[in-house]
């Protein structure tokens, strides 16, 4: 396709969507971006350097993203003749469809008049209908809460419908007048209580609209070994709309997902145990504080899923930390963005976190199935947070920490991305090599027990080389995950593959085995059988989630995450063997 003031990079490739609705990502993709109003261009400077690097030490020069500038917003209007479709050209939308993934910052909004929405634009015509907003605590990072760890909820807010849909006329003006005439006339309605001076907007909720985000959020959750679904609404005001997404929720959980009904309903449950619960919004936003770990995934319509994740962020540092995605999963169209908006005063002064376009790309790069470039984004965010240099936002809640700029915390990011990080948790260091060895040998075409090993070795040498460990911490973690998995490939040849179950089996690393367990199938059953001994827990060792019982004494220790092993409580011996 041929564009008036889009060039199209020479040496980048298209990125496509495959037959089985995976992605086919070529060593040099172009990806769309808007660089965006206000803050968003001094964050975006910053964080396409960040990304670049990720990418550039990641896969040494084998990969690179070809960046092609699309225009939206304030430039793109003093760029395409300033008239009203020069806030977001049609060849801007052209390529993004062509294109299927960009990153963006944020867009100005005009309170009260003026033009819609061109955030809310982009996504509904481009049918992103899922807006993903993870809320993850880092450690280091200021909080107003005492337990912020505790938060750990991945939103699926409703992207194309609610009150969003921009359905709406002006008090006084001639349609609202016909609106009104036509709801008293024609539908009896007596409610409206000032019907001169009222502007009237409409909210359309459909059932097709609710099932496709639900039915993500319970395949995410399924995907991602979560404990629960929440659907979030007001249903009990709302009937027609918020009680419809809630009552179609429920519907997909149990006609496409297999879901039974928990002591006659309505919550029900998954096969795999997955809950599916739902909430009203107003006590919903009281508990995700007040009772975080209750919540995991969460699904809600549109205007409550914008509250509620700018509420959300609060708890875990704000929205410079708050990361987005708006997703098509069938087309495979995503455009990546912040949470947060222009914030305007502080525009050009090279001052604001660009943490949450860096997440929201850390998001884009594991969504393209660069998670090795995604991880060193994390790595280089923790490790520039945990050394205390940080943006004004962070550094006015913290202690003793240094000051920088949004391009010095760019600067900050890439330093620290693969050192090694001294202070990151053994048992998170275990998790992530059994996620990345998971995630390997997934896509691997080879499924036997020999290729797990190489796999596993992959993982290792890999997460060594990123610094997410040293060389000798690297090689204990994989002792230790070796014997989880042998002692988990014995007992799924001995017993019920059901036991496997992930959403049964605990948080982190055991997820990810008992995932890759069940798809690889007796293939991985036929791994070498060991001594008892080979595969018994000691004191001071890393061990996935399950039930440790002490051999000397019998004393049962419950893992429900992956945990350093400690003495037996009871008689104080060091060696267990373990069950689940
Ligand atoms: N997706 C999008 O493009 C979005 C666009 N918008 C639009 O943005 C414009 C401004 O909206 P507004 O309501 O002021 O909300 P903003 O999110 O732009 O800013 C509100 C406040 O949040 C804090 N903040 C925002 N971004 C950052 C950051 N990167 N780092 C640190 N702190 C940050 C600042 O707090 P403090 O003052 O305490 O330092 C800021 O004053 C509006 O036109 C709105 O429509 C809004 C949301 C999303
Ligand atoms: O489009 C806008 O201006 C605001 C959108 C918003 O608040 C959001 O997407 O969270
Ligand atoms: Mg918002």
């Amino acid at each position: 396709m041929a564009f008036d003031k889009i060039c199209v990079p020479e040496n980048g490739e298209k990125i496509t969507m495959g037959k089985e609705g995976k992605l086919n990502v070529p060593d040099q993709p172009i990806v769309t971006f808007i660089e965006g109003d206000g803050t968003g261009r001094d964050i975006w400077r910053a964080s396409q350097r960040v990304l670049d690097a990720a990418v550039e030490k990641a896969y040494a020069g084998r990969r690179k993203i070809a960046w092609m500038e699309v225009f939206a917003g304030e430039k793109s209007w003093n760029m395409y003749g300033q008239d009203d479709d020069a806030w977001l050209p049609q060849e801007t939308l052209d390529a993004f469809s062509e294109y299927l993934i960009g990153i963006k910052g944020p867009l100005t909004t005009p309170i009260g008049g003026g033009i819609s929405s061109l955030n809310v634009a982009l996504r509904q015509k481009l049918d992103l209908y899922t807006c993903l907003r993870p809320v993850k605590y880092f450690e280091g990072v200021p909080s107003p809460v005492k337990r912020p760890e505790d938060v750990d909820m991945v939103i699926f807010r409703e992207n194309s419908e609610d009150i969003y849909a921009g359905i709406e006329w002006a008090a006084g003006s001639d349609e609202v007048k016909k609106v009104i005439a036509f709801l008293q006339d024609e539908m009896g309605v007596t409610k409206i209580r000032f019907p001169e001076s009222s502007g009237i907007g409409v909210k359309p909720v459909s059932q097709e609209g609710t099932a496709r985000l639900v039915r993500a959020a319970i395949q995410y959750a399924i995907d991602n070994n979560r404990d629960s679904v929440t659907l979030v609404h007001k249903g009990n005001i709302m009937k027609f709309t918020e009680g419809g997404f809630r009552n179609w929720g429920y519907e997909v959980a149990k006609n496409e997902f297999g879901a039974v009904e928990i002591d006659g309903g309505p919550w029900c449950q998954l096969p795999n145990g997955i809950v599916v619960k739902d909430a009203i919004a107003d006590i919903a936003l009281q508990q995700v504080l007040t009772r975080a770990t209750e919540f995991d995934v969460i699904a809600t319509l549109n205007l409550n899923g914008d509250y509620l994740s700018d509420a959300l962020a609060a708890q875990v540092g704000g929205i410079g930390i708050a990361p987005g995605a708006n997703i098509n999963y069938t087309s495979g169209h995503a455009i990546f963005e912040a949470t947060h908006g222009t914030a305007p005063k502080y525009a050009d002064k090279d001052m604001v976190n660009p943490s949450s376009v860096l997440l929201s790309g850390e998001m884009m790069l594991r969504y393209m199935g660069w998670s090795e470039a995604a991880d060193l984004i994390l790595q280089g965010i923790n490790g520039a947070i945990v050394a205390k240099t940080v943006t004004y936002d962070f550094h006015r809640l913290m202690e003793g920490a240094t000051k920088l700029s949004t391009s010095e915390f760019g600067d900050a990011v890439i330093s620290h991305m693969g050192a090694s990080s001294e202070k990151a948790k053994p048992e998170d260091q275990y998790d992530e090599l059994a996620e990345r060895f998971k995630e390997l040998f997934e896509a691997g075409a080879e499924k036997s027990s020999e290729f797990a090993q190489i796999a596993m070795e992959k993982a290792r040498q890999q997460l060594t080389a990123a610094g997410a460990f040293s060389e000798e911490q690297g090689k204990n973690l994989k002792r230790f995950l070796e014997r989880d998995f042998t002692q988990m490939a014995n007992v799924m040849r001995d017993e019920a593959k059901e036991k496997f179950n992930p959403s049964r089996v605990g948080a982190g690393a055991m997820s990810s085995l008992s995932t890759l367990l069940n798809m690889a199938g007796s293939a991985l059953s036929s791994i070498a059988e060991r001594t008892q001994k080979a595969i018994s827990c000691r004191s001071g060792e890393i061990t996935s989630a399950g039930t440790l019982t002490c051999n000397a004494c019998g004393h049962d220790l419950h893992f429900k995450k992956t945990g350093r092993v400690p003495p037996c409580p009871t008689c104080h011996a060091t060696e267990f063997r373990k069950s689940y």
